[in-house]
């Protein structure tokens, strides 16, 4: 495993607590930044310490053994004056909100049901709806199918983070939902319709991130709206005319993510990059709703 061993070399004189490293290893070196077996040491310590040192590899293969280990970080410790800690160094990354938006038909609920399949810890948030069930779908599942009633109670009382009038039904997010799967460490995939969008961003700023889905063509997209067979030719018309506006608002969004004809994982793998990269900002979203 080691391609090469670790040499160090201390200036004896003023070391008065220090143990010299087993001179099996440690070949010494006079002073910092010095060539060792041809190689000039990279790391350096400072030159404010009460004598330098200096750790650099060779080619040598042989391993330092765990003994020796030992002992250099013993001494290394003494030399800085404190312990190495074994506290991460990077901050745990915070739960998510990621918002899935682009036309109807182009993949949205394929795309979010593949990620949570390859993905742990992702949380779709199910929204409520006033329309009618689809063949397939299940309540609690795809959607809360509630009443246009029921809906504008929910309304009334505030629980809703966003909702819509989308091609006459209501759709909205449940606040409560969001709160519970965050405190749990989860990441919240929310799927809103591109008029979703434009609230969204002006009640959560930039503690979510947005990525539009687009199909790699119009032709594809029609295609797919087709080939779902929920159309009529009436809805076709109307949900071609909105895609045709909704591409315009691209520029609403942090990512655009293709979803091309038959290549669906491309996609979704694509969205678990942007989510892995988000994870590992250094200034990380934080939402407060
Ligand atoms: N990459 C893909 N290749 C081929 N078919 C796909 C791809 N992605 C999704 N589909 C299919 O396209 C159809 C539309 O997908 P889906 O229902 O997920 O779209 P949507 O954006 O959620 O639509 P809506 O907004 O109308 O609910 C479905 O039949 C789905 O199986």
């Amino acid at each position: 495993m080691y391609a090469s061993r670790y040499c160090a070399s201390f200036l004896r004189p003023k070391l008065p607590l220090f143990e010299l490293p087993s001179r099996r290893f440690f070949a010494a070196a006079k002073f910092s930044g010095q060539k060792v077996a041809g190689k000039r040491c990279p790391y350096i310590f400072p030159a404010s310490l009460s004598y330098m040192s200096t750790a650099c590899r060779t080619d040598d293969p042989l391993p330092p053994s765990v003994a020796d280990k030992g002992e250099l970080l013993r001494g290394l410790e003494t030399a800085l004056r404190s312990s190495f800690s074994s506290d991460q160094i990077a901050p745990p990354p915070k739960p998510l909100i990621i918002v899935i938006s682009g036309p109807s038909g182009v993949g949205k609920d394929a795309v979010i049901k593949r990620l949570q399949e390859v993905r742990e810890g992702i949380h779709f948030v199910v929204s409520a709806t006033s329309r009618a069930k689809r063949p397939g779908e299940v309540d609690g599942k795809d959607y809360f199918f509630v009443t246009k009633e029921h809906f504008l109670a929910m309304v009334e009382r505030n629980e809703l983070l966003e909702y819509a009038l989308v091609y006459g039904d209501y759709k909205g997010i449940p606040k409560q939902q969001i709160r519970d799967y965050m405190s749990k460490g989860f990441d919240i995939v929310l799927r809103v319709d591109i008029q979703g969008v434009a609230t969204l961003r002006s009640i959560l700023k930039d503690s979510a991130i947005f990525i539009f889905l687009v199909a790699e063509s119009e032709a594809e997209l029609v295609k797919r709206l087709i080939d779902r067979k929920t159309e009529t030719p009436e809805t076709l018309l109307v949900r071609i005319a909105t895609a045709r506006e909704e591409v315009k608002h691209m520029i609403r969004f942090d990512y655009v993510v293709v979803n091309a004809q038959g290549k669906l994982d491309q996609a979704v793998s694509l969205v678990g990059s942007i989510i892995d990269a988000e994870k590992a900002r250094v200034r990380q979203h934080s939402a407060d709703f």
